[in-house]
């Protein structure tokens, strides 16, 4: 029997119920009813207004403070408030960037990754169910999720899930509540390096698995999970990786007790990597290619067995990754920055910012995208070469080592994704040399930050963009910060023992052998103290 908080929007008709204002009607009444549509009280919000009467057994144990019964866990209280009745909101894969003929979509509960033409997919949301409320709305939703527990909303993914996978039943999520990551405000290395007050680094990478992977891996994962539910032929997820895919799809995987097969270019990853998938139970296999090979391989072989395709191709993923703009916006309260920089390997996560930030606006959060920068290593630069040529032209290229190891890349899937991207929010495209990267890496830790290489490339690129003028020094700039710095640890220990050839190092700050009596330690901090001066 429906509960009193039920079921129907009547139940939500009355503003002194509802903490989120209802959408616009038709007729621009404002907050009048929503469509006639029936929606479950925490369908579209984690706010219950009733929580105590969902219950319609009069036996049942009584709530606890919080709103959950005594003998349930966080799924169990969800499932209880969950809908019975079709979501307002949905999903599909379409073409990537098709034009307005074109017909061709997919139910993402199909095993699809291509278009008919061979083509990127793109999942599409019905935007105009979602403009049936307005921005302050979503604001106001969004934000009341933050820094709670309430299954799944307590993910920083999930608590945007009506524009992330809509139709999923919040039973079939897999998260580890990721995203909701931190917003550093790098003021000691803004002013000395940039001169900036208003820089900020988006900590992507410090979370469950230690990138920004989580973030598209706990959608797929769902989303698989939900598939195998629904019978479809799915033995195991599989993915190509430089380290960071392979470590989330493994972990999420492993979570939800299903299987993953990971394909790693042998050599070319961290040890922390590589522990990883091996430590969650995936089934690894160290390949003598490079990442291309690896992606080429998974491709083929996804293609001919039950084998889900894990990597960006798969365009689910970058629903989830979209989020990390969201939230940044969020996190300025809903000012949109001047400039958000990202490293480029494979190219999803660029349109995935793009993304973020281009729905924000449709639906009336903000009033603008911010200028996007895509920053690649050198050795591994195919859409720099193609920007510098004026997009005229796309060559993969053969991606030479880097220290940036995750994003050694020369054949990226997402190329046409991230030049649209690029393109629509006036954006550039910068590359470091591994000098280039290693020095702004080790400057950025010498001001607390534990960054890793990727970051460092990022960083390169607002170097560059601060010096020709191009980023002003009062610019509101975001550097998003791919991975965590420990992963990459090998890097820096080379890098501080001065042990790479043909760079300088500048910023080694090499540990001092000293022998255990007083006089020696005296001697060697006395010396170092005389470099000093107070700081008063
Ligand atoms: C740490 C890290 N940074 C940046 C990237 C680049 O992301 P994308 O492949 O979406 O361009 C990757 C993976 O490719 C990565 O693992
Ligand atoms: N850096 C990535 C490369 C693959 O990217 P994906 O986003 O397409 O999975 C990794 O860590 O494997």
């Amino acid at each position: 029997m429906a509960s009193s908080c039920s079921l129907f929007h009547s139940s939500l008709s009355s503003k002194s119920k509802s903490k989120f204002p209802l959408p616009r009607h038709q007729n621009n009444t404002k907050f009048n009813r929503p469509p006639p549509t029936v929606i479950s009280c925490t369908s579209s919000s984690t706010y219950d207004p009733c929580p105590s009467t969902t219950s319609s057994n009069s036996n049942s144990p009584s709530p606890l403070k919080s709103g959950r019964l005594a003998d349930e866990n966080i799924r169990d209280e969800a499932r209880r408030h969950r809908s019975i009745a079709n979501n307002t909101f949905s999903a599909k894969y379409v073409p990537f960037n098709a034009g307005p003929d074109s017909t061709e979509s997919y139910s993402l509960d199909e095993i699809v990754y291509r278009s008919l033409s061979g083509g990127l997919l793109d999942v599409q949301h019905d935007i105009e169910a979602l403009k049936k409320f307005d921005g302050a709305y979503w604001r106001e939703l969004f934000d009341s999720r933050v820094g709670k527990t309430t299954w799944p909303y307590g993910s920083g993914v999930w608590s945007k899930k009506e524009w992330v996978l809509p139709e999923i039943d919040p039973d079939d999520i897999v998260s580890a509540f990721e995203g909701n990551s931190n917003l550093f405000w790098a003021e000691r290395y803004g002013k000395q390096f940039l001169g900036m007050n208003d820089l900020w680094v988006k900590h992507c990478g410090i979370s469950h698995t230690g990138s920004f992977k989580d973030l598209g891996m706990t959608v797929l994962v769902s989303q698989v999970n939900r598939l195998r539910k629904l019978k479809r032929p799915v033995v195991g997820v599989g993915c190509a990786s430089t380290g960071d895919t392979s470590a989330a799809l493994s972990a999420y995987c492993a979570a939800a007790g299903i299987p993953s097969i990971v394909f790693l270019p042998a050599n070319k990853i961290s040890i922390a990597q590589l522990i990883q998938p091996i430590a969650n139970g995936a089934f690894v296999l160290s390949i003598d290619t490079d990442f291309d090979g690896c992606m080429k391989l998974i491709r083929e072989v996804t293609s001919e067995l039950p084998i889900y395709l894990a990597n960006s191709l798969n365009s689910l993923r970058l629903e989830g990754q979209k989020t990390a703009a969201i939230e940044i916006l969020q996190q300025f309260d809903w000012e949109v920055p001047d400039w958000v920089i990202v490293p480029g390997g494979n190219l999803g996560n660029i349109y995935a910012f793009y993304k973020g930030f281009k729905m924000c606006q449709e639906l009336g959060l903000v009033d603008r995208v911010p200028r996007l920068v895509c920053s690649q290593a050198a050795n591994a630069n195919p859409l720099y070469l193609c920007y510098k040529s004026g997009w005229i032209q796309f060559k993969a290229v053969k991606a030479n080592t880097t220290f940036a190891s995750a994003i050694q890349i020369g054949d990226p899937v997402s190329i046409d994704r991230a030049v649209y991207a690029l393109k629509n929010s006036n954006g550039i495209v910068e590359e470091a040399t591994e000098e280039e990267l290693m020095d702004a890496m080790a400057q950025a830790d010498s001001t607390g930050m534990f960054i890793c290489p990727h970051t460092g490339v990022a960083l390169s690129a607002l170097i560059k963009l601060r010096n020709s003028g191009v980023i002003a020094a009062g610019d509101r700039t975001v550097v998003v910060s791919t991975a965590h710095g420990l992963k990459f640890s090998q890097s820096k220990v080379d890098y501080h023992s001065k042990k790479i050839p043909d760079m300088a190092c500048r910023f080694a700050n090499p540990p001092v052998q000293v022998k255990a009596d007083f006089g020696s330690v005296m001697d060697v901090l006395k010396k170092y103290l005389g470099n000093k001066t107070p700081n008063h």
